[in-house]
């Protein structure tokens, strides 16, 4: 077994809960006494933990709705709840906790982002177990992640991480819900993600959950392009954490894609909204893909959208796939008067020199 691996490990309300209105505690002391394992064999753990709403509801003891509003007011409750319960759960093993509340724009921000990756690695460093949830109190529809499936993906690729474990109430990805469907069959290694792998991935089976294997996927999606492996399993199976760590896979494994290794562009990756498209033409998305260039305007249809130089902009191909994304060098104005281009027209057309690259090659994925 590989040692020093760092692992993201994320609890859905479904395991936390196993199905009912209330936290599982008995079954939170074995998920921690499977991270302390981990930790003893030298690995580094970051547990990203739902159940902050359900924690609410239990401790309101009183009905109430599944209003955004509604949701937010119980995490405020049962944030302080969840931690504690964790905070006493790994003292038994003599391990510290720290609290990180994240919502999108500290990931959309690389000055946050970097704020928010050295507090993750100074609680490694420090040997104390990060445990991390959407800061639901204040995420508002426009800053929030949304669900704690693509947080993890986004802590995953913050910390580095070699494993991102998405445990759930499903032993993992089935050819589709087998809530609804006896024949569903277990899906045991990925190694693409497509429209057809999509469409197997329906929302979340119970109320509880927020996105079902739809944002599993997503996550799963994310995290692998930043070199991560991905494993949904089952957080009710025995020793599931450990075994995760072995050859003895117990769900579905997404392998994962080699990583660029410059930190800006994996920041890229953690996907900051894009604040525009540009349209590119089959030449250039061939340019792209297989010879590393950079994008010029002579490939680009058009742009989609309004945005500045700096901001960070996808590219799209003819079939409306998400082919790249960086930052543009151009705004949606500029692009649009020299689309299509050569590169020596183009400071004719702008009436001043703004260099050849619309989007450098610096500043840019591929997916
Ligand atoms: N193809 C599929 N394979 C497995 N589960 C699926 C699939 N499509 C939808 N689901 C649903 O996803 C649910 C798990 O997601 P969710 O309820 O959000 O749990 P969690 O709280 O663990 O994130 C399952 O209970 C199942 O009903
Ligand atoms: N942040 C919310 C959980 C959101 C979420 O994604 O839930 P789940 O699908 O159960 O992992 C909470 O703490 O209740």
């Amino acid at each position: 077994m590989q040692r020093d691996q760092v692992v993201v490990v994320k609890l859905g309300t479904s395991v936390l809960t196993g199905g009912t209105d209330k936290l599982d505690k008995a079954h939170m002391v074995e998920l921690v006494r499977q991270c302390c394992e981990l930790k003893k064999q030298g690995h580094q753990v970051i547990l990203v933990s739902s159940g902050a709403v359900a924690a609410g509801r239990e401790q309101l003891l009183k009905p109430c709705g599944r209003t955004l509003i509604d949701k937010q007011m119980l995490a405020a409750i049962g944030q302080g709840q969840l931690i504690h319960i964790w905070q006493s759960l790994f003292a038994l093993y003599g391990v510290n906790v720290g609290q990180m509340l994240l919502t999108r724009a500290d990931v959309d921000d690389r000055e946050r982002y970097l704020n928010a990756r050295d507090t993750l690695n100074a609680l490694l460093n420090y040997d104390v177990v990060p445990i991390i949830n959407e800061n639901d109190a204040v995420a508002t529809s426009e800053i929030k992640v949304g669900d704690n499936d693509n947080l993890s993906a986004l802590v995953a690729i913050l910390a580095n991480a070699d494993k991102l474990l998405l445990l759930t109430d499903q032993q993992g990805l089935f050819t589709s819900d087998p809530r609804t469907d006896i024949n569903a069959t277990l899906i045991d290694e990925v190694t693409h993600i497509n429209d057809e792998l999509r469409q197997l991935a329906g929302g979340s089976g119970t109320n509880l959950g927020t996105g079902g294997m739809a944002t599993k996927l997503q996550a799963a999606d994310i995290a692998r392009r930043a070199g991560v492996e991905v494993i949904i399993a089952k957080g009710a199976d025995e020793n599931v954490i450990l075994k995760c760590m072995s050859e003895q896979l117990p769900g579905t494994r997404f392998l994962k894609l080699t990583a660029p290794k410059d930190g800006r562009k994996k920041w890229l990756l953690a996907g900051p909204k894009s604040s525009g498209q540009i349209l590119i033409d089959a030449g250039a998305v061939h340019a792209l893909q297989s010879k590393g260039a950079s994008l010029l305007a002579k490939g680009i249809t058009r742009a989609i959208g309004e945005f500045e130089r700096g901001d960070l902009i996808n590219l799209i191909d003819v079939n409306h796939q998400i082919i790249a994304r960086g930052l543009t060098r151009f705004s949606h104005l500029e692009i649009n008067k020299i689309k299509g281009a050569h590169s020596n027209q183009i400071s004719q057309l702008l009436d001043y020199d703004s260099g050849v690259e619309v989007l450098h090659r610096d500043d840019m994925v591929v997916l």
